[in-house]
């Protein structure tokens, strides 16, 4: 008989719920359980997309349960805690969200889970960080959402100006998931040709200064969208379940993703959004890229406001016991 991957999902507000919608529509998992102090609106959820199973890939179970459901669960997603309001940084989240993780992976082992860990909360880098030491487990099996969502981004802004298929466009962001993010512009390319390349090659139709108002346009673009709606979550989710697909499907696919460094650009003892290549056993291996002066210099400086704001949290949590 066929191995049953089951997927439980911590956390089931926009974020979470709009994730278990685009993974039931693309059948990426056998079982799904929903897990949320908010009792109704989680067994809510469970019962509206239970019914609409008819319609979707596959055999597919879903339900809302509880903690010792996630014994055998393969993957632990957790997008439970606050979310930004209006002029709130993802920083601003950090103390309340990481005593909510602490609750929440100490529930998860006490089940015996022995999977892998997936994070989207914010502040994402450093609460992959709280899992990986709540957890104890081996930290290529925590992995954050990273600058997934931020990659998806730029790439659609950069297909919009370019008018290339967004899946031609190959670029990525690094760095904290937040405002000390960078563009890899050495990197960036449409279908092989070097984005500076294309931009000199029709100088009447583009110009280089336009990448900055577009990375800003990235950077800034949760701000933009938490004004007019108050959350983002329909990019976020699809992005979630690529990460899933990746790893239940042992896809070994490149994805920015918060992950582990342990020397790699110069770095260690930190999570942050780096590309890596990851299957089913989490992150197989972070990709190094020769990047530029400019792009070495924000990737330390990212990281160093990742450490700063962590500092005080990991004392609290793990070193004044
Ligand atoms: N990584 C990324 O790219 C993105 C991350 N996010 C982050 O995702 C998180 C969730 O955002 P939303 O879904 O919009 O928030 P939401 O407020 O709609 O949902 C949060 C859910 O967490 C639940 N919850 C809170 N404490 C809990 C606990 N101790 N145990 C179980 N469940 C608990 C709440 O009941 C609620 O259902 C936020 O931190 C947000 O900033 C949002 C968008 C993109
Ligand atoms: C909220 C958030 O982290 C985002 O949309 O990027």
């Amino acid at each position: 008989m066929e191995r049953v991957n089951r997927v439980a999902l911590i956390g089931t507000g926009f974020v979470g719920s709009s994730y278990a919608f685009a993974l039931l529509n693309q059948g990426v998992a056998d079982e799904l359980v929903m897990i949320d102090l908010n009792k109704d609106k989680s067994e809510g959820d469970a019962m509206d997309l239970n019914h609409g199973l008819p319609f979707a890939p596959g055999s597919q179970r879903i339900w809302f349960g509880d903690y010792s459901d996630c014994k055998d669960a393969d993957l632990v997603v957790i997008t439970a805690g606050a979310n930004q309001k209006p002029g709130e940084t993802r920083l601003d989240l950090v103390e309340k969200n990481s005593k909510i993780f602490k609750e929440i992976v100490t529930s998860v082992m006490k089940s015996g889970f022995d999977g892998i860990f997936v994070v989207a909360t914010n502040p994402v880098d450093i609460l992959t960080y709280m899992t990986w030491k709540f957890s104890g487990l081996p930290s290529h099996r925590v992995i954050g959402s990273g600058t997934i969502l931020d990659t998806a981004r730029l790439r659609y802004l950069l297909s919009d100006y370019f008018n290339v298929d967004a899946r031609n466009v190959h670029a990525y962001i690094m760095g904290e998931h937040g405002d000390s993010e960078l563009p890899v512009w050495s990197h960036a390319n449409i279908g092989g040709r070097s984005v500076f390349d294309r931009i000199h090659e029709r100088p009447s139709d583009y110009k280089v200064e336009d990448l900055d108002d577009i990375f800003i346009n990235v950077r800034d673009a949760a701000y933009h969208i938490i004004q007019r709606k108050g959350a983002t979550y329909y990019g976020i989710a699809m992005g979630l379940v690529r990460l899933t697909k990746a790893i239940l499907h042992n896809e070994n696919s490149v994805l920015t993703v918060s992950a582990y460094l342990e020397g790699e650009y110069g770095e260690d003892d930190i999570y942050i959004g780096v590309p890596a290549i990851v299957n089913r056993s989490g992150i197989r291996e972070v990709l190094k890229l020769n990047l530029d002066r400019v792009e070495e210099d924000q990737f330390r400086q990212s990281a160093g406001v990742l450490r700063e704001t962590m500092e005080p949290l990991v004392q609290k949590f793990f070193e004044n016991k």
